[in-house]
């Protein structure tokens, strides 16, 4: 899914090429829980709480910590959404958007995967901030302004090749007047088994 900036490289120690293994799947999205729940029925198991958690999902996370949440970039720059996403976003084709691809971490291990697809459009003005959010949670800026809705959430279903990626995903689409951007959540199984 990754476009092809973020392919890694080559010549990684054979241990580190284990830690890019935890990477998103092509994914399979669906409108309705009850949808994705026809081709996999554990979308109605222990993963159901979190595919349905209304608010800031870092929050969610968060209260679920003994001790401590953080956020760690694991890829963040200019590059080409994939085709579905343009699309999703309705963005011309190739078009480079600013995409951030993080691990949120409870308890200092990783328990989500987010890929969020920022276009140029959302980046002028107050959201140039977008670009330099580093370790902060993106949460935090969407939901400390009333401007930014959440559209739906969608359940994806992942085509998991490697183990230990995830699964089960959720996404939306949060709109600001004309401007959306894309947030994709990756639960991995350690969150809920
Ligand atoms: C959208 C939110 O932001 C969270 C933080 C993200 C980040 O820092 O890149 C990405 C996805 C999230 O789950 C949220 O908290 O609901």
């Amino acid at each position: 899914m990754p476009s092809k900036d973020f392919d890694p490289p080559q010549k990684l120690p054979t241990a580190d090429r284990a830690q890019w293994d935890l990477s998103i799947p092509a994914t399979d999205w669906y409108d309705s829980l009850a949808a994705a729940g026809l081709r996999n029925p554990d979308v109605h198991g222990p993963a159901r709480h979190w595919l349905q958690v209304e608010g800031s999902f870092t929050r969610a996370l968060q209260s679920r910590c003994t001790n401590s949440f953080h956020v760690e970039v694991q890829h963040e720059g200019f590059a080409v959404p994939t085709l579905e996403e343009a699309r999703h976003l309705n963005i011309p084709i190739r078009q480079r958007a600013w995409i951030r691809e993080v691990r949120l971490c409870g308890d200092g291990t990783p328990w989500v995967l987010a890929r969020t697809v920022i276009p140029l459009s959302c980046l002028e003005g107050r959201g140039r901030r977008l670009r330099h959010l580093g370790n902060r949670p993106l949460g935090a800026y969407l939901f400390s302004s009333p401007d930014w809705q959440r559209g739906p959430l969608e359940t994806g279903l992942c085509q998991r090749t490697v183990q230990g990626q995830p699964e089960i995903a959720r996404r939306s689409v949060f709109h600001h007047d004309d401007r959306k951007l894309l947030v994709g959540e990756y639960l991995l199984p350690v969150l809920y088994r």
